[in-house]
């Protein structure tokens, strides 16, 4: 999810009155259908970009190289800028548009940043359906990247904003959640239109995008904006009716005092990104900007995005490789689900630290594994039982960045940021996130073709680092209101410095 920043933000240890309303149910239905269009688009490149019928008139070359010579190192069989391009494109595009949907999220309302979005996605997967030629087919990722700029910048703010208070942090892990739930899908119909023969499958792969985004813009369409956005615009009467219409009662006047407050400290911070950069901020700064490099950096976008090639890479047949990239997909929805019901429970460092040493296990594994049967020269065949360890190892992998990093790289930027600073950490760690989800897009397989097996020994040493890192610099947060989150920093050994003993709230400063 590019950010579920808001989610579990305000009114935490609050009690306010109103509960789960028709509104709420639609929101969260909606909401899912925007995840649903990134996860989607996540998912359906690598199977589309396995498909021969895609490859031979689009990307005449990499078909030729795969067909043709059978010395040409397996590694690279793939390496092409312009095929990866078509992949990677769109997470370029969603970032430079997240910055403009910042804006107009603010300034139009979060309903009109949604309605966009869902509008100009179905621009980009009705061009990519009917594409004839190279341009058609990058246009459209770009976009469908404009689309998913926008949709993941204002959905998660537009969920949080409606979802009563004790329902935002399910939510924040929910949104992520549909995102992996659009990649299986996206897995699942690669697998069933790569059998049409006919070889216009991949056309129904990338047009099926259309479907979360009609049901995504029609949505946004009926949706109302949300009292926080309506509030910040200057309409207070208009603000407060939506609340009651919402919550589905009259007394909402503590949760609309809070959100007035809110609204008026955050009007009176000038200058965000002065704030977020300045010493009091820096563990927040540090966190908000290395969580989504790291997230990006476990590699885990080399599977969702390249599983099939990868599969096929490693000597699958098509039909095998897709499979498993659907088991793959199974995998990640299931384990999501797993964080879902331990994070409050075993607690955000505990899944972290797990998660960390089991992806690293499983990459060393593999590089062994695929060092031993190819080598360096990319020649060799794997043998059916090896190539089913390959496929549980990385399973085993996917887990584990499903229970840990994935939902995770969420929830705890979201949870550390103090309102004044919250719309600044929340852009830092989308664009964090996007420029990695590009960078490893552009470059993985051409990163494969030099580095061979030793890529997944790179991303392996990565982990180490990012595990370490939560080991010694990020705090436990599990059960901490936001409000007392500077009492984790003051009795941090690292943080401590940063934090004067004025900012602290909650525990310390209140009597036992
Ligand atoms: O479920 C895996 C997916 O989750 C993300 O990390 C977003 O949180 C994506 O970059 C990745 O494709």
């Amino acid at each position: 999810m590019a950010g579920g920043g808001y989610a579990a933000a305000q009114g935490d240890g609050r009690r306010y009155e109103g509960g789960v309303t028709a509104f709420v149910v639609i929101t969260c239905l909606v909401a899912a259908m925007g995840g649903l269009m990134f996860g989607y688009d996540i998912g359906i490149s690598g199977g589309v970009t396995a498909m021969d019928s895609f490859l031979k008139p689009f990307f005449p070359h990499v078909y030729k190289k795969q067909h043709g010579n059978h010395e040409e190192n397996m590694y690279c069989k793939f390496d092409d800028h312009v095929l990866t391009l078509f992949t990677s494109s769109l997470y370029l595009a969603a970032l430079i548009a997240s910055f403009f949907a910042s804006a107009t999220t603010r300034r139009f309302g979060r309903k009109m940043s949604m309605m966009f979005g869902g509008l100009v996605f179905l621009g980009g997967a009705i061009l990519n359906g009917a594409a004839v030629n190279v341009a058609m087919l990058i246009v459209g990722r770009l976009m469908l990247g404009v689309g998913v700029g926008f949709a993941n910048q204002s959905v998660p703010v537009y969920l949080s904003e409606m979802a009563p208070a004790n329902l935002r942090g399910a939510l924040n892990i929910g949104f992520q959640m549909a995102i992996t739930i659009g990649i299986l899908a996206a897995n699942l119909i690669n697998y069933g239109t790569s059998k049409i023969k006919a070889g216009w499958g991949w056309r129904i792969s990338l047009g099926l995008a259309a479907v979360p985004a009609i049901l995504f813009t029609i949505g946004s369409l009926f949706l109302p904006d949300t009292p926080n956005s309506i509030l910040e615009r200057g309409n207070h009467e208009k603000a407060k009716k939506m609340l009651q219409k919402i919550r589905g009662t009259n007394n909402v006047d503590e949760e609309f005092q809070d959100l007035v407050d809110a609204t008026m400290a955050a009007k009176q911070v000038e200058h965000p990104w002065k704030n977020f950069t300045g010493r009091k901020y820096r563990p927040q700064l540090i966190i908000c900007t290395f969580i989504p490099f790291f997230q990006q950096l476990t590699g885990i976008n080399v599977i969702m995005f390249y599983a099939p090639v990868l599969f096929k890479t490693l000597g699958f047949g098509d039909d095998a490789s897709l499979m498993s990239a659907v088991i793959t997909g199974v995998v990640n929805v299931v384990a999501t689900m797993v964080s879902v019901y331990c994070v409050d429970k075993l607690g955000r460092k505990a899944l972290f630290l797990e998660g960390g040493v089991q992806m690293i296990i499983c990459q060393v594994l593999v590089a062994v594994i695929i060092g031993r049967a190819f080598g360096t020269e990319g020649e060799g065949e794997m043998s059916k039982s090896v190539s089913s360890l390959v496929l549980f190892l990385i399973c085993a992998y996917v887990a584990a960045f499903a229970w840990s990093w994935g939902p995770l790289g969420w929830l705890v930027p979201s949870e550390i940021c103090p309102l004044e600073i919250r719309s600044a950490g929340q852009a830092t760690n989308v664009s964090v996130n996007m420029f990695f989800t590009f960078v490893i897009g552009q470059f993985f397989l051409s990163m494969l073709c030099h580095m061979k097996f030793g890529l997944f020994l790179f991303f392996g040493g990565f982990v180490i680092i990012m595990t370490i890192f939560i080991y010694y610099l990020v705090p436990e947060t599990k059960n901490v209101p936001i409000e007392e989150m500077n009492r984790v920093w003051k009795e941090h050994g690292f943080w401590s410095k940063y934090v004067s003993n004025d900012d602290v709230t909650g525990r310390t400063s209140s009597p036992p």
